[in-house]
């Protein structure tokens, strides 16, 4: 099976709310997808979102990396020479995180094709089903408490509640949610916006008044490993590292500081499957226990956190909820996303057999 072409495309999909975090408001998923062909006919697919605020990846940027440098060592290539294919794919350029990410994704949707297994029993898994979170936007407290009621209603058990823009409000914001949330496990992202005695105070707050965190993700700037272990050490809820954490060597440090108890492993963050499984396998011997989280993102790359997911037991937490926020689905094939449960595929590679709406560039 030998790569014969890259196609680049735009999908656009309109989110049901808008999303919004202490870093951004996004109103649609306008994500850029590619499908590497092959000379058998089988094609790979990947996607990669545009989050200059995270990433510093913009629409260009990716477009740019893929076609300008990675592409050029793509073509003509064997899939069955997956490692040497990977390496010198990363190695076409540095950082391009997200373009990485879309790239190895449909890499590792070739490979399992070639193979006729499924991309996450090829990685060892069993497990067939993960249950997401959903996230409910920062905004007032009476508005997050009704976003939280609607989630509760469509079943959800487990809220990620975005805090930080106006931190004065964060502990209002909590207990508007808890009140009408009493039962549901709720873990609160501050997306980098307090300091970290700030954070400290804000935590603590929010524990005395029982309003019981699982943990808090980036509560401080994404560069700031000792403001981060500061919180960690000083405060009462968990602390996940998430923006501070794009590389399998971010997380050994942050790991081997104490800086965090949890992590958060984003495909677009670490560059796809590949480096997640060097992040997966370092925390398994630290004994830190991830999430999988994903950036507002459609189908393609979701359902390809979902096939690592399955095959990592160290992964205990999940925030897959990118395709549950969108108004539709312009993906066929790949896992089921029916509300909080996600079901992976058990079709060969990824699973995904076709995009609708697919704007080719
Ligand atoms: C979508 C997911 N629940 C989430 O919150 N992801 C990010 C932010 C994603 C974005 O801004 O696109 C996170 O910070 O965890
Ligand atoms: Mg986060």
């Amino acid at each position: 099976m030998k790569i014969t072409e890259v196609r680049l495309g735009m999908i656009s999909v309109p989110l049901i709310v808008p999303f919004k975090t202490a870093l951004r408001t996004v109103n649609s998923v306008e994500d850029v997808v590619i499908e590497i062909h092959t000379d058998t006919g089988h094609v790979g697919y990947g996607e990669a979102p545009p989050t200059g605020a995270i990433t510093g990846d913009t629409t260009g940027a990716i477009i740019g990396a893929i076609n300008d440098h990675i592409k050029k060592v793509l073509i003509g290539r064997e899939i069955d020479d997956f490692e040497n294919l990977i390496k010198d794919m990363n190695g076409s350029i540095v950082k391009n995180t997200s373009a990485k990410a879309a790239v190895d994704i449909a890499l590792w949707d070739l490979y399992g094709q070639l193979y006729k297994i499924p991309v996450y029993k090829m990685l060892g898994g069993s497990r067939k089903s993960i249950e997401t979170d959903i996230t409910i936007s920062v905004n007032s407290p009476d508005e997050m408490a009704r976003d939280a009621v609607s989630a509760i209603n469509r079943g959800y058990k487990c809220l990620k509640v975005k805090v930080g823009s106006n931190p004065e409000l964060d502990v209002a914001r909590l207990a508007a949610v808890r009140e009408v949330a009493p039962d549901a496990l709720i873990r609160i992202d501050a997306n980098q916006a307090w300091s970290p005695k700030q954070a400290v105070r804000i935590l603590n707050q929010m524990q005395e008044k029982g309003l019981d965190i699982e943990f808090v993700e980036q509560p401080v700037k994404a560069h700031d490993f000792e403001g981060l272990r500061y919180v960690t050490q000083n405060s009462y809820v968990p602390v996940m590292a998430d923006e501070s954490v794009f590389s399998p060597m971010d997380a050994l440090k942050i790991m081997q500081m104490g800086a965090a108890d949890l992590i958060n492993i984003k495909l677009m963050k670490c560059g796809g499957i590949t480096n997640a499984l060097k992040i997966a396998s370092a925390a398994e011997v630290y004994g830190v226990e991830c999430m999988i989280g994903c950036m507002l993102e459609a189908k393609i790359s979701v359902n390809a956190a979902v096939h690592f997911a399955c095959a990592k037991q160290i992964i205990t937490k999940v925030d897959l909820d990118g395709p549950v926020l969108c108004s539709e689905d312009p993906i066929i094939g790949g896992a089921v996303f029916n509300e909080k449960d996600i079901t992976v595929s058990d079709e060969p590679g990824l699973g995904i057999k076709g995009i609708e709406k697919i704007r080719y560039i």
